[in-house]
């Protein structure tokens, strides 16, 4: 006979217990994720205003989508999708069938159509297959709800009220991004692009820390407009200064690179000077 011992009674004891070292937890939330959906296979069932707006968010994510719906359902907007992203989006010309969620390898199933009771049929065959899904009309039948969405380049931001206040979402979701900074998508596009140079000079799996510590500092200590005018000359002075750890300040790195530009063109002019 194998005694079993309690699990909890295996946990180390650490001397940080205070139940204000660590936020408290808020039960009954979404979890938010970026999902990846890029070539991924999506089934999108309605082809009415709000299919429209699940195109503009899987089209975005690179989504490869089969549109089921009959012609004379079509929205304007999902007409005009569906001819401009052909090469995206496979359009089956009537109403859903059972065979359309065995006939390919699917990631993800949405419905936006205005027929509950097909809608819950959808649902539960999508359980039977193991799909995750949406069912735009019915929040207990969706694996997941959509968001607002404010998109600025690289930026998402996705508001969710958990299917308490739709239009509240949306209203929430212009407020954050009339507050954001200006420039901040540009600041998000300069950063990822001395991240990846970093990564060049600093490739090594075990300098990860050391990496992000120097990154953070520089996304702390630059304003978001000074970081959106971060030439690939500004990013080259600023990791001079990784191996030590330095962070240089904007205005510093401005005026080492007027310097080095100053002097490169002094040597060319007495390059010229002594061919002449
Ligand atoms: C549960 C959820 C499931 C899902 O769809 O994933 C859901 C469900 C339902 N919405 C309904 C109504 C409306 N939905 C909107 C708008 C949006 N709805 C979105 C998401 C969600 N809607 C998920 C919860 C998300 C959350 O709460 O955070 C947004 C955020 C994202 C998007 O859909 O892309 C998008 C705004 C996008 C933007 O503009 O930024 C508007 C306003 C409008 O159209 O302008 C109205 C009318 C006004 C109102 O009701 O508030 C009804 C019918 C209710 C009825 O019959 O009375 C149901 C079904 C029900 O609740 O039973
Ligand atoms: N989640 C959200 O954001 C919102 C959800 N809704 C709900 O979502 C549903 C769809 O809304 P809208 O797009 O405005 O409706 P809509 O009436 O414009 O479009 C419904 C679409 O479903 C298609 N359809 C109906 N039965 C079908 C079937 N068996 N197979 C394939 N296609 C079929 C129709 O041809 C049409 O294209 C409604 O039930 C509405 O209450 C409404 C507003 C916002």
């Amino acid at each position: 006979m194998t005694s079993t011992t309690d699990p909890l009674s295996l946990i180390p004891t650490f001397p940080n217990e205070d139940p204000s070292t660590y936020p408290p937890i808020q039960p009954g939330g979404s979890l938010i994720l970026a999902w990846q959906v890029r070539n991924k296979r999506v089934i999108l069932v309605g082809g009415g205003n709000v299919a429209a707006t699940r195109l503009v968010h899987l089209l975005s994510a690179d989504a490869l989508i089969t549109l089921i719906c009959p012609p004379t359902g079509l929205h304007p907007e999902t007409a005009y999708r569906l001819k401009t992203h052909s090469s995206r989006i496979t359009y089956i010309p009537r109403p859903f069938e059972p065979s359309d969620l065995t006939t390919s390898s699917i990631s993800l199933v949405l419905t936006a159509i205005d027929d509950p009771i097909a809608s819950t049929e959808i649902y539960t065959l999508c359980k039977s297959l193991n799909l995750p899904v949406n069912v735009a009309d019915v929040p207990p039948e969706c694996d997941f709800y959509f968001g607002s969405v404010h998109r600025d380049g690289p930026l998402q931001i996705m508001v969710s009220t958990g299917g308490n206040g739709p239009k509240l979402a949306a209203m929430i979701r212009r407020k954050v991004a009339d507050s954001l900074p200006k420039g901040t998508s540009e600041a998000i596009v300069k950063v990822g692009e001395l991240r990846k140079m970093l990564r060049g000079i600093a490739p090594r799996k075990e300098e990860g820390a050391k990496r992000m510590e120097w990154m953070s500092k520089v996304c702390e200590s630059w304003e978001f407009e000074e970081l959106a005018g971060m030439t690939e000359g500004d990013m080259k002075v600023l990791l001079e200064g990784y191996e030590d750890g330095v962070v240089k300040g904007y205005k510093e790195v401005k005026l080492v690179g007027s310097v080095r530009k100053g002097e490169e063109e002094d040597d060319r002019r007495e390059g010229q000077v002594g061919d002449a």
